[in-house]
């Protein structure tokens, strides 16, 4: 049996990066180059306030200065150049937005300003000033914020909204970027009722598994291509993972059937079918019946355990960092966290705890281990908001001993909403 990091190591080798493509920015995608800047932002020198532009000089101008008013300049409105005259003694009407006319050098807010003479259609035609008026005042230069040539995000970046205010202002229509990868998920097992409102019969369960993984999935940055439930046969299991194939998944998890069990077809089914196995069982707990596999036509297959919370680590400590490799995201750092009470650990495995995240009295952040860390316990995954994850050699950790926390999911972070004392 393997441990975690040489686990994680198969994985990351196996994973293949997909294809980076020309695509239209769209949140999920992960950026395979950088996207440079092909503008300036902003385009034009414009005003931050509605007043009026003025040309003030390096001196600026002194409260109680007048100015007649030459024109006006609105949002939209196209470049214009204040005439000679009125530029060395002319003030322009401008809106917030509107670009500066040329040979003007400064804006004073409209409250600012005394309206001294107006037309009859209400226009001002002349103002005095009530402030000092300084050189560049409320000018929002062009490329003050970003300058063309600059590079704005950099390859790696996972696009979300964030991400794509900057392309949008910039007017890339493409960039290069892989998709999101394609996923399909089999739940096994002929106990397996998917039917809320259908009674069970002696010996069934809910599937608890299948609604719980496709969320996950969806939370990782996946595309969900296929999900079936199928009983406890290899043939018709290798059917719906025919279908899953068909429906272009890059990767696809089974849960259940993986252990010990007579029943457990999984791992025959994927032998009859070619595939090459990289590893089936890792020293972890839960989920230590984990299996990883090439399909003959390249995709990932991951046959999590069927108890429920091994199927919950199996995604997210074994799936989501092949789905980080495949879209070129760089492997994951935990943050550490001060343990809230002693912790006994027995075994020699690497333990994925329900976790949560709390603050105490006087703000400082604790790790507690939740009540029912069995693996068939999914109570706890309700109340926790972190994974605690100790060491495989580590033993005995007292209270404040630092662990490594990671959040529910590996695009989520650490959410600490909600936390009490
Ligand atoms: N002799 C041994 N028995 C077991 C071992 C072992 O090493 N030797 N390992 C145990 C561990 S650890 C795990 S984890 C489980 C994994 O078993 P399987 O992956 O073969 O899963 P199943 O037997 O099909 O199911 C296990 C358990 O989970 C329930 N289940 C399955 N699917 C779902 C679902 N979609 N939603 C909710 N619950 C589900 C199922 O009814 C079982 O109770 O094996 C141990 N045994
Ligand atoms: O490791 Mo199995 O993961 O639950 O009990």
């Amino acid at each position: 049996m393997i441990g975690y990091d040489e686990a994680l190591a198969i994985i990351q080798t196996a994973a293949q990066r997909l294809p980076a493509q020309r695509l239209a920015p769209e949140r999920g995608l992960v950026l395979a180059a950088d996207v440079i800047s092909g503008e300036d932002l902003p385009p034009f020198d414009n005003s931050a306030m509605d007043g009026f532009a003025l040309r003030v000089g390096e001196a600026g101008v002194a409260a109680g200065s007048e100015f007649d008013v030459a024109g006006a300049q609105a949002a939209g409105d196209a470049q214009v150049t204040a005439t000679q005259g009125a530029a060395s003694t002319g003030a322009w009407e401008i809106m917030t937005g509107a670009r500066i006319p040329d040979g003007l050098d400064a804006v004073v807010p409209v409250e600012q300003t005394e309206v001294l003479m107006r037309a009859a259609d209400d226009r001002p035609l002349r103002i005095r000033v009530l402030t000092n008026v300084p050189q560049g005042q409320h000018v929002r230069l062009h490329g003050e914020d970003v300058g063309r040539g600059v590079c704005v995000l950099a390859a790696g970046t996972r696009l979300e909204a964030p991400q794509l205010m900057l392309p949008a202002a910039l007017g890339v229509s493409e960039v290069t970027a892989r998709r999101q990868p394609r996923v399909a998920l089999l739940n096994t097992g002929r106990e397996l009722v998917d039917d809320p409102a259908q009674p069970l019969a002696s010996g069934e369960i809910r599937n608890s598994n299948g609604p719980y993984l496709a969320a996950r999935i969806a939370d990782a940055g996946a595309t969900l291509v296929w999900r079936e439930t199928v009983g406890d046969d290899a043939d018709a299991f290798l059917a719906a993972l025919e279908r899953a194939l068909a429906a272009g998944a890059d990767v696809v998890l089974s849960t259940g059937a993986v252990s010990m069990g007579r029943y457990d077809f999984v791992p025959d089914a994927l032998r009859r079918l070619g595939a090459s196995f990289h590893f089936h069982k890792v020293r972890i707990r839960p989920g230590k019946p984990l299996l990883f596999a090439t399909l003959p036509g390249g995709q990932l297959f991951f046959g999590l355990p069927g108890n429920p919370v091994s199927g919950a680590v199996g995604l997210r400590f074994f799936v989501e960092p092949a789905l980080r490799a495949m879209t070129g995201l760089p492997p994951e750092r935990p943050l550490r966290a001060p343990l809230a009470a002693p912790y006994r650990k027995r075994h020699a495995l690497r333990f994925h705890l329900k976790g949560r995240l709390a603050v105490d009295a006087e703000g400082r952040l604790r790790a507690q281990v939740l009540h029912g860390q069995e693996s068939f316990r999914i109570a706890p995954l309700a109340q926790g908001n972190t994974w605690i994850v100790i060491d495989e050699a580590a033993q005995d950790l007292a209270e404040g001993a630092l662990v490594n926390v990671y959040g529910l999911g590996h695009l989520l972070g650490l959410q600490l909403d909600g936390c009490e004392a």
